[in-house]
């Protein structure tokens, strides 16, 4: 450990990604776990975080007190629910720290009040924290470009672990953003969401989502360019949540040297 560590605040340590970010943090170089936060009322308040996550005991108690935390902190990776995050987003521009979110299905009103704590704190969120998934982003844009909506449909398919509970992905929706960004439409006017019954034949520049959900999948997500006699598909597989949270410090590192502000991972990883 060195005294210029930036000092992080895990916040929904006992969750899936709780627990990875605090052994991706324990053995990455840069920084280190300043607090681990979980509600008030948690069984998991006072455990040992180190426990917790599978690497003994490292002398950090999980607390229930997140502002206390933060004000000490440089940092705090979220990935919880959007009512945690909009409330970690108010004490994180109290804190002037760094907030890194993860967390997806957020609604319009939340991604207000996050973009408005971003005028205090400097903020990084995207619905993939991972590397692969980003260039993946950038390739479906220029595909999207490329292959016009006349003869080329854009379908997004995606498929999650049983216990998720936002659809389409957070990552779905972003891979639909940068395809609609392509096409030079804007997406809330061309995404079909659901299809059931007789749904009429397929609008030309529609962007479709098709969700999966079953077992124990980290992130499978493929865009799928339909054209009349072929397809191309590009697609990203996850297969351990590290990538995220990878990604995650990598994003509050770079955050410790920006000004106030509302980012995504393409500035971090120098894509935009
Ligand atoms: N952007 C990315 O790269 C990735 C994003 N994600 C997203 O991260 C989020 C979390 O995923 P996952 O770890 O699988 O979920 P889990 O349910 O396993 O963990 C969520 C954790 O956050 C806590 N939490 C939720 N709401 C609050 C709140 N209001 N206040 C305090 N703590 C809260 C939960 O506590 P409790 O159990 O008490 O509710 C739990 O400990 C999801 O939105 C998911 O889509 C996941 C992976 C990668
Ligand atoms: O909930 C998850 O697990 C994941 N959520 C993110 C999403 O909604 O896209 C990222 C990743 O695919 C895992």
């Amino acid at each position: 450990m060195s005294e210029t560590d930036m000092k992080l605040v895990v916040v929904g340590a006992a969750g899936r990604m709780g627990q990875t970010l605090i052994r991706i943090v324990h053995g990455m170089a840069g920084v280190r776990l300043h607090a681990a936060v979980e509600r008030p009322g948690s069984p998991f308040v006072g455990r040992d975080a180190g426990e917790l996550a599978g690497l003994g005991p490292i002398d950090v108690a999980i607390t229930d007190k997140p502002l206390e935390a933060f004000v000490e902190a440089e940092g705090v990776l979220d990935f919880t629910s959007p009512a945690g995050t909009v409330e970690f987003a108010g004490l994180a521009a109290q804190a002037r720290i760094v907030h890194v979110i993860g967390t997806t299905g957020c609604s319009a009103d939340d991604e207000a009040k996050i973009r408005a704590a971003a005028r205090h704190a400097r903020v990084i969120k995207s619905g993939n924290m991972s590397l692969g998934v980003n260039l993946l982003g950038v390739l479906v844009q220029q595909a999207a470009r490329a292959l016009k909506a006349a003869d080329w449909d854009i379908e997004i398919l995606e498929m999650h672990h049983k216990h998720k509970v936002d659809a389409p992905s957070g990552t779905a929706l972003l891979l639909g953003e940068v395809a609609a960004k392509g096409r030079g439409i804007e997406l809330a006017d061309h995404s079909v969401r659901v299809r059931d019954g007789h749904t009429g034949a397929r609008p030309e520049g529609a962007i479709g989502f098709a969700t999966l959900r079953g077992g124990s999948v980290v992130g499978e997500h493929s865009v799928i360019l339909a054209g009349e006699g072929e397809q191309v598909t590009l697609s990203h597989s996850a297969t351990d949540r590290s990538i995220f949270a990878r990604g995650a410090v990598t994003a509050a590192l770079w955050g410790r040297n920006q000004k106030p502000g509302f980012y995504s991972m393409l500035d971090v990883l120098g894509l935009n």
